[in-house]
Parts: C-alpha cells; sequence; structure tokens
C-alpha cells in the first residue's frame, strides 16, 4: 500500500507493519511443538511454557500496541535505533528481527519516561499518540534538543495525558503505562533490592506507580521472582477487583493479590478500637517472645533410656544445661526438635562409654524414643499459636509475667479478655489477635519470605501487622504506598521511618504531590481538611488546576436532593459514585430503588458493577469515580475517631466532579 503523505498516515502504517509482525509471532509461538521433551512431566511444562508465549503475544483489538516513539538526536551515544517505538511489548519482524516495538520496561524505553530538554538523554524528539480503540487518532510531538531554556521547557500538560485522565470511567482501574510521569518512573524503575516507601496525596498515583513496578520488576528480574512471588497487599476485596485488571493489560498475570486479612486468616471477632491499637503497638512483639518462651520449664527428674539391658541416665541438671543452652538461640520448633537431638547426642556418648558403637541412626531413634519425648514434652512441649496467645489473653498471672517491663497494668487491662472463651478452639480472634497469631507462627516456625512485597495503603496497618508484612520479604525488598492523611484507623502510622522500621526494612521516601485524579478546585477543598488531620504533610497541587466543578449545597431534605443529584451526574459520561455514612447506605439505597434508579451497593467483599454505585464512606479508599456526590460530612467525619481523615479520603474520589449535599451544619474544619 503507498504511504499517505501525512505523519499520521506513516505512523498508522507502522502501527499495522507491527500487527502483523506480532501475528507472525504468535503463529511461529504456537507452532513449536512441546514433543522434543524427554518425558512426560518436561512435555506438560513446556506445553503450559508455550501457551503463555502465545497468550502473552495477544494482540487486544482496543490496546495500542505502541504508544510513544522517541527520534535519534545527532550527539546520541551509538548503538541506539535513529527511532524507536515504545509499547507494552517487544515486537520484532521474524525475517531481520529488526525492532519494531521495544518493550516500555527495557532499560533503553527509560528515556521515553525521562528526557526532557534539561537532560535529551541522546534524543531529539518525544512523540506520544492517542488512541481511540485500537486506532491511531493523534500525535502530540515534544522537542527535546533545545536545550534547558529553549521551547518545550516549560511544557504545558500534555493535551494527551490529560485527556487519558479525563477520559469517562467504566470499570475497573486502567494502566498507565503511555503516560508515567518522570518521577513515577524513578519509582517504577527502582532496583529490586532496593525498598522504596512512597508518601503520595490523592490521586497521584501512588497504587499505579506500584502495579507497574510489580510489571517493571518482573520483566527485569523474570526467573528470580517467577521462583520467589511478588505479592500485592490492597486494604480490601473491593480495592482488589478494583485494579485486578491492571496487570494482566501489562502481559503480566502471575502476581498474587491479597488483603491482610487474607494472609493472616480473616478475623472472627471484633474489639473496641483502643483494644486492638494496644494488640496493634510493637511492644507486643517482646510480650509474645516472652510467652512462648516462659513455656520452657525447668525438668522435673532426669532422663533414663533402656536399650536392651543396658540403661543409660542423664541427671536433671544436664538436661537442665541441655535446654538452657538452646533457649532463645533458635526458633521454638528448631530448637525443640534440636533438644531430642542434643538428648539422644548425650545417651549416644554414653553408650559409646560403655564400648558400644551406636551410628547416626540410633540417634534418631533415641530422639524418637518415648523416654525422651516425654522429657522434650513436659520441658519443651509442642505448641499452637493458639494456645499461647490464649493463655495470655485469659491468664491475668501469666500476662504479668509476660508483660512484666513492657506493658503496664493499665495496658495489660486493655488487652486482657473480659470472658475469656473455653479453650482456644472457641475463641475468636480479631484482626489484631491475627497479627499476634502470625508472629508467635514465626517464633515458633520460620515464615517464608517472598521477592517482593508491594503495599498499598500501608498507613493503615499497625505495627504488628506490619511486622507480619516484613517477615514475607524478609529475604526481599517491598514498595510501601500510602498517604498519611489519610490514616483511617486507630493505629494509623505518623511517621513512614516508622513504618519501615517496622517492617524490618531500609528504605528512602519519595513524596508525590502532584494530583492526577482530582481536579485543582476539589483537591483545594478536600485539603482545607488537611492542617486538622496531617499538618506536617505538604499540600498537594493539582496536574488540571482550573479544571472539575465543585459543588457544595445546603439542602432542605438529603434523600430527595440526593436523588436529584444522581440524575443530574447520570446524565453525564462516566461513572457516578455516591458517597454516604455506613449508617445512612440503607436509607440512600431505599431512595434510589424508590426513584427506580438502577445502582449496584459496594460491599466488603464485593465489587460493584454498573455507572452508579452507592459506596458507604468505610469502602471508599483507594476508588474513584468521574462524578462523585457526598451525602452529609458531618456525619461521616462523626462515625469514627479518625473521621476527618475519612472525609478527606471521601472528598478526593472525583475525577470530574464532586457535589457535597449536607443538611446539617458542615465540619468545622471544612467550612470556609
Ligand atoms: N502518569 C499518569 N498518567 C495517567 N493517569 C495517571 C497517571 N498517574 C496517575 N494517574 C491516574 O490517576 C488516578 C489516581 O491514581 P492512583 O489511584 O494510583 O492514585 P493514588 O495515589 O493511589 O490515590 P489514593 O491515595 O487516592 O488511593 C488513576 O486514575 C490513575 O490512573
Amino acid at each position: 500500500m503507498p504511504a499517505e503523505p501525512s505523519t499520521l498516515a506513516a505512523e498508522r502504517a507502522h502501527l499495522a507493519e507491527s500487527r502483523a509482525a506480532l501475528r507472525r509471532m504468535r503463529e511461529h509461538a504456537a507452532g513449536l511443538s512441546a514433543d522434543v521433551a524427554a518425558d512426560w512431566v518436561s512435555k506438560q511444562f513446556l506445553e503450559s511454557l508455550l501457551d503463555q508465549r502465545v497468550a502473552a503475544l495477544a494482540d487486544h483489538p482496543d490496546t495500542p500496541l505502541f504508544f510513544g516513539r522517541m527520534d535519534l538526536g545527532d550527539a546520541a551515544e551509538p548503538g541506539l535505533p535513529e527511532v524507536m517505538y515504545v509499547g507494552r511489548r517487544h515486537v520484532h519482524d521474524g525475517d531481520e528481527g529488526r525492532p519494531l516495538v521495544l518493550d516500555w520496561r527495557a532499560p533503553v524505553s527509560r528515556a521515553f519516561y525521562q528526557a526532557g530538554p534539561a537532560d535529551p538523554m541522546g534524543w531529539r524528539l518525544r512523540r506520544r499518540f492517542g488512541f481511540q480503540g485500537g486506532e491511531l487518532t493523534a500525535f502530540e510531538d515534544e522537542p527535546l534538543d533545545a536545550g534547558p531554556s529553549g521551547p518545550g521547557t516549560s511544557h504545558p500538560a500534555s493535551r494527551i495525558l490529560t485527556e487519558e485522565i479525563e477520559r469517562p470511567r467504566t470499570g475497573p482501574m486502567r494502566d498507565i503505562v503511555a503516560t508515567i510521569q518522570p518521577e513515577q518512573d524513578v519509582i517504577v524503575r527502582a532496583d529490586l533490592p532496593r525498598t522504596v516507601c512512597v508518601q503520595g496525596a490523592p490521586g497521584t498515583g501512588k497504587t499505579a506507580v506500584g502495579l507497574h513496578r510489580a510489571a517493571y520488576l518482573l520483566f527485569t528480574h523474570r526467573d528470580r521472582l517467577s521462583r520467589s512471588g511478588v505479592l500485592i497487599v490492597g486494604p480490601n476485596r473491593a480495592f482488589l477487583a478494583y485494579i485486578s485488571a491492571v496487570l494482566p493489560a501489562l502481559g503480566e498475570v502471575r502476581v498474587e493479590q491479597a488483603t491482610i486479612g487474607d494472609l493472616l486468616g480473616a478475623p472472627t471477632g471484633e474489639e473496641p478500637a483502643a483494644v486492638s491499637a494496644a494488640k496493634g503497638d510493637a511492644r507486643m512483639a517482646d510480650v509474645l517472645r516472652k510467652a512462648l518462651w516462659l513455656h520452657v520449664r525447668k525438668p522435673e527428674e532426669g532422663l533414663v533410656v533402656t536399650r536392651g539391658i543396658a540403661r543409660h541416665r542423664l541427671a536433671d541438671h544436664e538436661v537442665r544445661e541441655i535446654a538452657a543452652g538452646l533457649r532463645g538461640t533458635t526458633r521454638y520448633g528448631a530448637g525443640r526438635a534440636a533438644f531430642a537431638q542434643r538428648l539422644a547426642h548425650r545417651i549416644l556418648v554414653l553408650m559409646e562409654r560403655r564400648g558400644e558403637a551406636p551410628d547416626d541412626r540410633v540417634q534418631d531413634q533415641v530422639a524418637r524414643s518415648k523416654p525422651v519425648k516425654q522429657i522434650v514434652e513436659q520441658v519443651w512441649p509442642k505448641l499452637t499459636p493458639e494456645q499461647v496467645l490464649y493463655r495470655l489473653l485469659s491468664d491475668a498471672d501469666f500476662l504479668r509475667s509476660a508483660s512484666k517491663g513492657v506493658l503496664d497494668e493499665r495496658e495489660q487491662a486493655a488487652i486482657l479478655w473480659p470472658r475469656p472463651a473455653r479453650s482456644h478452639r472457641s475463641a475468636k480472634w480479631t484482626a489484631a489477635d491475627r497479627a499476634l497469631l502470625d508472629e508467635l507462627n514465626d517464633l515458633i516456625e520460620r515464615t517464608p519470605s517472598l521477592g517482593h512485597l508491594i503495599v498499598d495503603e500501608a498507613q493503615d496497618l499497625s505495627a504488628m501487622q506490619l511486622r507480619a508484612l516484613g517477615r514475607r520479604c524478609g529475604t526481599g525488598s517491598a514498595t510501601v504506598l500510602g498517604d498519611l492523611a489519610q490514616g483511617t484507623t486507630a493505629w494509623s502510622a505518623r511517621s513512614w521511618k516508622e513504618v519501615l522500621a517496622h517492617l524490618g526494612q531500609d528504605g528512602e521516601v519519595t513524596e508525590l504531590t502532584l494530583g492526577f485524579r482530582v481536579p485543582g478546585t476539589v483537591l483545594d477543598y478536600a485539603a482545607r481538611l488537611l492542617p486538622h488531620i496531617a499538618p506536617e504533610l505538604e499540600r498537594p497541587r493539582s496536574l488540571r488546576p482550573g479544571a472539575g466543578a465543585l459543588d457544595v449545597r445546603r439542602v432542605p431534605g438529603l434523600l430527595p436532593a440526593t436523588v436529584t443529584a444522581v440524575r443530574a451526574a447520570l446524565d453525564r459520561p462516566g461513572s457516578v459514585g455516591l458517597i454516604v455514612p455506613d449508617a445512612a447506605a440503607a436509607a440512600h439505597v431505599a431512595a434510589l430503588e424508590e426513584a427506580g434508579i438502577a445502582h449496584a451497593v459496594l460491599g466488603p467483599e464485593s465489587d460493584g458493577t454498573g455507572r452508579l454505585l452507592v459506596i458507604p464512606a468505610t469502602l471508599a479508599k483507594g476508588l474513584e469515580y468521574d462524578h462523585v456526590i457526598v451525602a452529609e460530612p458531618a456525619a461521616i467525619a462523626a462515625a469514627e475517631e479518625r473521621g476527618l481523615a475519612r472525609l478527606y479520603v471521601v472528598l478526593t474520589r472525583a475525577v470530574t466532579s464532586l457535589t457535597v449535599l449536607h443538611e446539617d451544619d458542615l465540619p468545622a474544619a471544612l467550612a470556609a
């Protein structure tokens, strides 16, 4: 086909050529056979690898194969291509192996995100493409070689970027691979061994950055991480459902996503926030360690092992010395096994002294013999985390011994159960207890570590929960994402340094303050709360300072006014979120039903689908909607201890418009 004269036509031709090349790559992969494998198991493995390869080469008709292009400057390093197209995956021309599209994660693609007039990195021009469906519709050029003060230095926000952000939302979160910003890219591409911690105002892209970092790390360290694993931890199921499509869109399907409840066990009980906060304190780690090791007791008598007609005897002080030598030097479970082995070894020595020649098998037999088992059980009993915690929370004397010098009487009284269950089996465990059980579990048996952990909304985790996560990346690294201003739990973090210390990771804290989601007018309004909830934080800025509609209105009747506002929002394109105080959710749902307006209700375990979603305020974290209607801010703020922080979360969910309706007075912090 003859090339059309326009630039756009030439770029479309390159897209068509790339698509054809990808098809050939896919056909080639599909034609490979697993028959070369030597045995059945290898064949299955190879088949699955080939299937994955074919799936990874799929061409999604709605997603462009490339979204950017770079043109080389005169002073470039040798070896760079004249022109490179950057996209979601490598595409090459089969015959000559010529790269048609480079994966955004390849080292050379870094320039697409990082080059600027101050440092063009050898490139002359950056071109960004606009797409509709899979079709290329626009492009935007940015000169990079004009020098630090030339045109392009104070580049206005890219139109393609703003359009991408304002594109009406339907369904789950999208990837941002085409428009990752330089300061975000630095975090995405940080080295694997480095733990990074991102403090980011609402909508600065923390979640997006974390997900893209997962994809980057898997691409760059595929072998290592496919063995050790990458895990994303988010606040609840609704949030995980919302972000679930991003990594598959980037070609990564093997990243686990979990809530803290999935990892530590779902809570079966509840308790007052103050009790949870006391149990979440890092000092509980010392109490638990002591509680566990208090179970190692002095032997009441020595050990006698009979073999044939011989009786071998260890005095009680010898048994005591062996136990004392091991106590606290290993994990409890390993120590118990070592205790049995050491006892057996001493018996073996006695046998040798009597002229026997026992081998190692005899030592194992002795270690498993009844008298050794009995004394091990007496001195170093087998324990489950539940048994230890049950005793700690139900036995005031035991709690006093375990927390001596760590918790004062008031703190002990706070965590002691007022009405203990009958046994550890029938005990109800709260979210805070789950973290304590996990700590005990690790004191008994080592928790395996993953290669990399990404923790979102990390400000909401207690010290004990952070320790639990830290164990899961003990030999790996972490990406920690959050916003101190959005901390809504009784134990919310006040400093990232502390968070990193509890995680057991050395890391740097980076701050993101440029908000992509929330328009300027809305962000400024929500930021009135900042001096009251996190005065130390910088005020966030919006990428779209003048954009967005804010409508704050006192109304005579909340429910009818909400219905009217919902109707108006539904007349505009995009998603609509009606965020209400949890206690008022049922009333709002009834009002919508009566008005015949189709809607879904977000629950802790469910992601809502459809254009209009009713969201209880406590579930809004991490989510976003084109149009947000907030009903009765004062009730949201009054519903919980850190209610103003909750309100800050709620007011920062809108991409295009925010309507605030109130019958009661607004909270003083919000009123101008
Ligand atoms: N570089 C970018 N290009 C395009 N869109 C972006 C970019 N960065 C962020 N966004 C968009 O901004 C919105 C907010 O991003 P994200 O949810 O990751 O922010 P966040 O910091 O986690 O917010 P919150 O603290 O409120 O949970 C998302 O729609 C995301 O796709």
